[in-house]
């Protein structure tokens, strides 16, 4: 048996981080940036008022002032502020010349004539100064910056309208098996609901990459030849579930193995010791063939996939998700696999296992947070023990 380590090796070593393209705004949303973007001026880009107020010289308040002009945020005609002077300003609007702090709103009589100011004021007051937040020719975001809503913002408040990323994978996910049915038709006999291909769909779109649902194909191996043929033009990896064991019917080793590009091998794991992974077409693009058993799967895929992604998305791929906990029960596990039990981690700094291991006991796997690891040389951890934990 190949060790989980060794595995997972073998697709880091395979899979490549996607081409930098440029995309518009709009869609870059989730992509990781592939350029070092910076501010062609400084921002802000001129002085101007932090509150609605006026503008004043500070010398000549407390005081009443005539109010000589009106300056909104967008203003580009502004007359100078004399001395004894006064301009009503809006939050954002230039500051004008002469002027040199403002005075808000509240701190006066709000006329428009003229303005009772009751108070002093220091200079400088609720003046936003120009280059405050990015100096001009700064670099704002570096290169392998994941793009999120603040990022976005940032790109767009350097007047960016496109820019150069590494675009989220796009991740096609296939469910096998004769007895899936999807969820709202009915069940006969010996079917169930596919539930594996919405775990994986959102584990993907939760891992920052595309998921397309490609839904269930049955046990055939040419017709899941066929749908993989359909969906590689715009897959930038496949995630197939099911069909990779010893069973009679076993449509992806049976359609794949004979390419000669994928794998499928026992991982020294539990669950998801049987475990596919290769290439296929001209553009090489990565399959994971998983196993069934819904625990399997998405175990698998947060051990082998996502950092397969999230090299593809152009990100580090060393980042641990792994905290140390202390087990509340004790804990059983096969010698010679690293196990990967259900539990709740909680904020004490303890871990419970939750009832049900099985692979197949998926309600158990929705009511845990986190991935408790056992060793390979390890077989029983008594309660109470400090043990790895993998944040889900
Ligand atoms: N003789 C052996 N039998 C099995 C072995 C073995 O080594 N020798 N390994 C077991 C282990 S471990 C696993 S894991 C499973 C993996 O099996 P497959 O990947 O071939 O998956 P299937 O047989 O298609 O399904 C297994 C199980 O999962 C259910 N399933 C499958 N797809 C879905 C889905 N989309 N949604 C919900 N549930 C799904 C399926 O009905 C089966 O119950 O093999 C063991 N057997
Ligand atoms: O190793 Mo299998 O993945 O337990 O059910």
């Amino acid at each position: 048996m190949r060790s989980v380590d060794a595995h997972l090796a073998d697709i880091l070593a395979t899979v490549r981080p996607l081409a930098p393209l440029e995309l518009e705004l709009e869609r870059a949303l989730g992509t990781t940036l592939a350029e070092d973007v910076s501010s062609p001026v400084p921002l802000p880009p001129f002085d101007n008022s932090a509150m609605d107020g006026y503008a004043v010289r500070a010398e000549d308040v407390p005081g009443t002032l005539p109010v000589i002009d009106d300056v909104a945020a967008g203003s580009d005609e502004l007359r100078a502020v004399g001395p004894g002077h006064s301009v009503r300003i809006m939050t954002g609007a230039p500051m004008p010349a002469g002027a040199d702090s403002v005075v808000p709103v509240e701190w006066t009589d709000g006329g428009t004539v003229s303005v009772q100011i009751n108070r002093d004021v220091p200079v400088g007051n609720a003046i936003r100064r120009a280059g405050e937040d990015v100096q001009a020719g700064e670099v704002v975001l570096k290169a392998g910056t994941v793009i999120g809503p603040a990022q976005l913002g940032i790109i767009a408040g350097v007047g960016r309208r496109r820019v150069w990323v590494r675009p989220q994978p796009r991740v096609v996910v296939i469910s096998t098996g004769a007895e899936l049915v999807e969820p709202g038709a009915p069940l006969a006999r010996g079917q169930i609901w596919d539930s594996n291909s919405y775990t994986l769909t959102a584990a993907v779109r939760e891992a920052g990459a595309e998921g397309f649902r490609a839904g269930s194909v049955g046990d055939d191996p040419a017709v899941l030849l066929d749908q993989l043929d359909t969906h590689l033009m715009r897959a930038d990896a496949i995630i197939t579930s099911g069909g990779v064991s010893m069973g009679a019917y076993e449509p992806v080793k049976e359609a794949l193995a004979p390419l000669g590009t994928v794998r499928f091998e026992k991982v020294a794991m539990q669950p998801g010791m049987p475990q596919g992974f290769g290439v296929l077409g001209d553009d090489r693009v990565p399959i994971f063939a998983l196993p069934g058993n819904p625990v399997s799967s998405f175990v698998s895929f947060m051990l082998f996939v996502r950092p397969a992604l999230d090299k593809m998305r152009g990100l580090p791929t060393d980042t641990s998700r792994t905290v140390t906990a202390y087990v509340t029960g004790s804990l059983r596990s096969p010698a010679g696999r690293r196990s990967y039990l259900r539990g709740v981690l909680a904020s004490d700094g303890t871990v419970s296992p939750v009832h049900g291991q099985g692979s197949h006991q998926l309600a158990a796997l929705a009511s845990a947070n986190a991935l408790i690891v056992v060793p390979e040389d390890v077989t029983e951890v008594p309660g109470g023990s400090s043990v790895e934990v993998i944040r889900l």
